[in-house]
C-alpha cells in the first residue's frame, strides 16, 4: 500500500487525518515520542505502546555513531532491534550536528564532523544521510537541511535556506522510493516571510510525501513561531502531513494544532519525565516538592497510565528523593501518555467541530497547579 494521508476533518486551520504507511496507520494530530538513540529513553517497547504512541523518532546522527548504520542494518533494522513494528521517523543528522558534534564544518557538500563520542571523523552529505536512514529502514525519512540558527539576518537566513533548498533536491534525488515509505522536505527561512515563501515553493516542486517546518522553536517565542507558522502552515499542501520540528509544550501543540499542524515530536515529555516534573491536566508538578510526600491521590485522576492508576504522588515524590530508577520510569510513561491524550482528545474536538472550546477548557485546568 502507498503512502498517503486522509484529512478527514477540518474546524478552522486545525486538522484531523490518518496517515497510512507501510508499517501501519497513525491518527492525525499525532505526537511522536524520540527515541533518538535507538529507545524512547526509560522505556520499553511496550510501555511506549501502551502510551498510545503510534509513531517514534529516531536519529541518523546517533545512530551512525553508534552502533552504525550498516551494523543496524545487518542486525535487521531499527523496527527489529527496538522492537517497534510500527512507524519510525528519522531526522537527518544535521541538527544534531550543529548542536552535538566537535569541529564541526559546513561546505556546499555536506558537513564535516568529528564524533562527540570518540572523536572520529565523518562527512555527512545529502547522499549518505538517505543512505543512512534507508540503512535504518526510516518509514519517514527527512532531508539533510541547515537548522538557520537565531537570531539571523535576512542575508544569513536567505543564504543557509537556500543550502537547504539544494540538499533537499540532492536528498530527494538520493531518496529510494518504496510502497508506503515517504521522505519530507524541511521549511526554513528563519523569521522572514518571503524566504519561508521561496522555501516552501522550492519544496513543493520536488514533491515530497510530507513538509516540515523547521527552524522554529529555536528561541523566537511562542508569539513569533505562531506567526511563522499563520504563514507557512498556508503555504504546505492541504493534502499532505505537515510536521512541526522540535516542539513543544502542551501549549504549544493545542496552539500549533490550531494551526494547522500535524505532527510533532519533542523530548519535553521523556526529559520532564526524568527531572520529576509531571505534566497533568492541572497543571505541571514538581514531583520532589515536600507538599507531595502524603499525598497519597494518583498524580491525574484523569489519566489511565499505570502510573496514575497503580501509585499515587507520594509514591512518586518518595522515589524521585530516593533517587531510586523507577522514579523516572512511571513518570516518563504517564508524560508521554498526557501527550498521547492531548492529541487524541484533541483530534475528536477537531472532528466535533469544538476545538476552541477544548482548548479553552484545557487551558483552564492547567491553571489550578498554580494556586
Ligand atoms: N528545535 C527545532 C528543530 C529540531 C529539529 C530536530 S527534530 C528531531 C529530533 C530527534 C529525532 C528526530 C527529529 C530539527 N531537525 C531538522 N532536521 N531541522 C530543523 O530545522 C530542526 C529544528
Ligand atoms: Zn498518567
Amino acid at each position: 500500500m502507498s503512502f498517503s494521508f486522509d484529512l478527514l476533518g477540518q474546524d478552522g486551520a486545525a486538522r484531523a487525518g490518518m496517515l497510512h504507511t507501510a508499517h501501519g496507520d497513525v491518527p492525525t494530530p499525532t505526537f511522536m515520542a524520540v527515541g533518538t538513540a535507538g529507545t524512547v529513553k526509560a522505556m520499553t517497547a511496550d510501555a511506549v505502546r501502551a502510551t498510545g504512541a503510534k509513531i517514534v523518532l529516531g536519529n541518523t546522527y546517533h545512530l551512525m555513531l553508534r552502533p552504525g548504520a550498516e551494523r543496524v542494518a545487518r542486525l535487521g533494522g531499527l523496527h527489529k532491534m527496538m522492537d517497534w513494528p510500527g512507524p519510525i521517523l528519522t531526522d537527518s543528522g544535521g541538527f544534531q550536528v550543529m548542536s552535538l558534534a566537535k569541529l564541526r564544518k559546513m561546505d556546499e557538500t555536506g558537513v564535516t564532523f568529528r564524533s562527540h563520542i570518540d572523536g572520529s571523523a565523518h562527512h555527512l552529505t545529502p547522499e549518505r544521510s538517505m543512505e543512512i536512514q534507508y540503512l535504518l529502514d526510516a518509514t519517514i525519512t527527512m532531508v539533510l537541511d541547515e537548522c538557520t540558527k537565531f537570531p539571523a539576518t535576512h542575508e544569513e537566513a536567505a543564504k543557509s535556506m537556500r543550502l537547504s533548498t539544494r540538499w533537499a533536491k540532492r536528498s530527494r534525488d538520493a531518496f529510494v522510493a518504496r510502497d508506503g515509505y515517504g521522505q519530507f522536505g524541511i521549511v526554513q527561512g528563519n523569521v522572514y516571510k518571503d524566504l519561508r515563501e521561496e522555501s516552501a515553493a522550492a519544496l513543493r516542486e520536488l514533491n515530497f510525501e510530507g513538509y516540515a517546518i523547521g527552524g522554529l522553536a529555536v528561541g523566537e517565542g511562542q508569539e513569533m513561531m505562531y506567526a511563522m507558522l499563520d504563514i507557512t502552515a498556508p503555504l504546505l499542501p492541504t493534502g499532505k502531513p505537515r510536521y512541526l520540528m522540535g516542539v513543544g509544550t502542551p501549549d504549544d501543540l493545542l496552539g500549533s494544532v490550531a494551526r494547522g499542524v500535524d505532527m510533532f515530536d519533542c523530548v519535553m515529555p521523556t526529559r520532564a519525565g526524568r527531572t520529576a516534573r509531571g505534566f497533568t491536566s492541572h497543571g505541571v508538578f514538581n514531583l520532589r516538592n515536600a507538599r507531595f510526600i502524603d499525598d497519597g491521590t494518583p498524580l491525574d485522576e484523569n489519566c489511565g497510565c499505570l502510573c496514575c492508576t497503580r501509585h499515587t504522588r507520594a509514591y512518586l515524590h518518595h522515589l524521585f528523593r530516593a533517587q531510586e530508577i523507577l522514579g523516572p520510569m512511571l513518570l516518563t510513561m504517564h508524560n508521554l501518555t498526557y501527550y498521547q491524550r492531548l492529541m487524541q482528545d484533541g483530534r475528536v474536538a477537531i472532528l466535533a467541530g469544538n476545538y476552541d472550546e477544548y482548548c479553552q477548557a484545557t487551558r483552564a485546568g492547567w491553571e489550578e497547579a498554580k494556586h
